[in-house]
């Protein structure tokens, strides 16, 4: 039998877990994905059951194991991946969740956002986690299960209760109860976590009166965090050596390392990320300042912005439109239409994220004519997802005077050839899409294993690294420029309706 060794990656995202074996060369051996149930309690509410997730996660792990026949000890170390900002709070002792985790979407603290905001801490939030005021992350949601479970707060100052994001969780069950711990890029979604000092913030944790003794300690992404204990591994102590926020992993696996790389996963949302270096840059236009990865104890930054419809678009042209038949076929349509023929989209179905912030606005179609046909509404919604994706970028360099050194693209919807080659002529630059659409996965995998000398030094790692596809403009220059300016007058448009 062969001496190989493999890095496991658990990717824990939104809607489904995966585990994911990589070999030395950086590829994928094999894969293994389970979904869980999502709860909605109330409209707005989005919740999950951490036992089922970690269910999930257990049924991947072995089914990944099994179908490829590699032996649990043949894994030199695993990485975790996971959805950013879901919060889960936990028994100590009895390791049991104290009530579902609540989900990254869910809205049911918006007025716990609401009311930090009027109380005016939106800018001693803004400077010290990079954050906005937002339900989004991790701070309200804390706060919410410990005054909604009965005797949560005073269980908590106890010191009986832990808080979690999903990586914490995991790696609670991984290492039998063992081990509470985090990385950067998570903590730096809480909003109560300083991304200046790299600590837990003290006056950000009396205002939201949170207990210190609840947090997870925070490390390295590439750190060996632990071991595995217990079933999962049949025994076999293996190495958890790499955690990070499946949007930062996937920078990571990106290996957009310098400052100005930067990489746009277009998934149901799209999430721009840019690599600013060793400092942190503050937005003034609604874009986060996030950790994007700690190695020996020092991070790196980045930018970030959040596009809530991408992918979801082209699903809404499938499910409710009935316009195709699957996302698939939204190409050929592109590229049938010859023209988007003055046909504009706004998807703004959930309002806008950045660089508006605009809860209110809502979707919109622009400069249909009796000639309109299908295949235009289709191109015009693929069209949007390019010009959402220039709206961050432009404003990620006006902001931080760096100029864009690469852009890097993976997720579902970049399988699309039209929206690539749109994107590429709209933003007049080149654009990569790599090889592996599981960039997020591998990025958990490089951490985790260069924790543990699998891999030597991230040298090593990009000498493994094969080229992606790339996409060159190919628009004259009046043409991008009316294009453009129909984005922007529709959107003005779109947000002008509400009111
Ligand atoms: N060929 C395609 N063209 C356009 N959109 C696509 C295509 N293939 C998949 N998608 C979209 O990509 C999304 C799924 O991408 P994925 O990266 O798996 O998302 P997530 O991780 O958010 O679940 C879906 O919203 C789907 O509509
Ligand atoms: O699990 P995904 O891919 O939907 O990503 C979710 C993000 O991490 C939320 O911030």
């Amino acid at each position: 039998m062969s001496n190989k060794q493999y890095i496991m990656s658990i990717d824990e995202g939104t809607t489904s877990a995966r585990a994911i074996l990589f070999g030395h060369d950086g590829q994928i051996v094999a894969k293994a994905q389970k979904e869980f149930k999502q709860y909605f309690p109330q409209p707005g509410w989005v919740e999950q059951d951490p036992i089922e997730i970690w269910n999930a996660v257990e049924s991947v792990i072995s089914e990944v194991l099994i179908n490829s026949g590699i032996p649990p000890y043949k894994v030199r170390s695993i990485g975790i991946t996971n959805q950013r900002e879901t919060t889960v709070v936990w028994d100590k002792r009895g390791g049991k969740p104290i009530y579902n985790a609540i989900v990254w979407q869910s809205k049911q603290t918006n007025q716990l956002a609401d009311r930090l905001k009027a109380d005016g801490y939106a800018d001693l939030i803004h400077q010290k986690t990079g954050l906005i005021v937002d339900s989004y992350f991790s701070g309200t949601k804390i706060r919410w299960i410990l005054d909604h479970v009965k005797d949560a707060q005073k269980r908590a100052e106890n010191g009986e209760l832990l808080f979690g994001t999903i990586d914490s969780w995991l790696l609670w069950k991984l290492t039998g109860g063992t081990v509470h711990a985090t990385d950067y890029t998570n903590a730096s979604r809480t909003m109560i976590f300083n991304i200046n000092s790299l600590k837990w913030d003290e006056e950000l944790l009396k205002i939201l009166n949170i207990p210190k003794s609840m947090l997870p300690r925070v490390e390295s992404s590439s750190h060996l965090f632990g071991y595995t204990k217990g079933y999962s591994f049949l025994g076999v102590q293996i190495p958890i050596a790499g955690i990070a926020g499946d949007q930062q992993a996937s920078l990571f696996g990106q290996l957009a390392l310098e400052s100005g790389m930067t990489k746009n996963t277009y998934g149901t949302g799209a999430f721009i990320m840019m690599n600013t270096g060793k400092s942190p840059k503050f937005s003034s236009n609604g874009l986060l300042t996030t950790i994007a990865y700690g190695i020996n104890g020092k991070v790196k930054y980045a930018l970030e912005g959040s596009i809530f419809v991408a992918g979801s678009a082209i699903q809404w042209l499938r499910d409710e439109m009935g316009l195709i038949s699957s996302a698939k076929a939204s190409e050929r349509m592109a590229f049938d239409a010859q023209t988007n023929n003055g046909v504009y989209v706004v998807p703004a179905f959930t309002g806008l994220g950045a660089p508006y912030w605009d809860q209110e606005t809502r979707g919109s179609i622009f400069g249909l004519t009796s000639t309109t046909t299908n295949n235009q509404i289709v191109r015009a919604t693929i069209e949007s997802l390019g010009f959402q994706t220039k709206d961050v970028l432009d404003t990620m360099v006006a902001e931080t005077k760096i100029p864009i050194k690469s852009l890097v693209v993976d997720g579902g919807a970049a399988q699309n050839n039209y929206l690539m080659q749109f994107q590429a002529n709209i933003l007049n630059d080149q654009i990569e899409r790599s090889l592996i659409s599981e960039t997020t996965a591998q990025g958990a995998a490089y951490l985790a294993g260069l924790a543990v000398g699998f891999w030597k030094s991230i040298d090593e790692i990009k000498a493994t690294k094969h080229i992606g596809t790339f996409f060159e403009p190919q628009m004259d220059q009046g043409k991008r420029v009316e294009l453009y300016r129909g984005w922007k007058m529709a959107v003005q448009a779109a947000r002008k309706f509400k009111e």
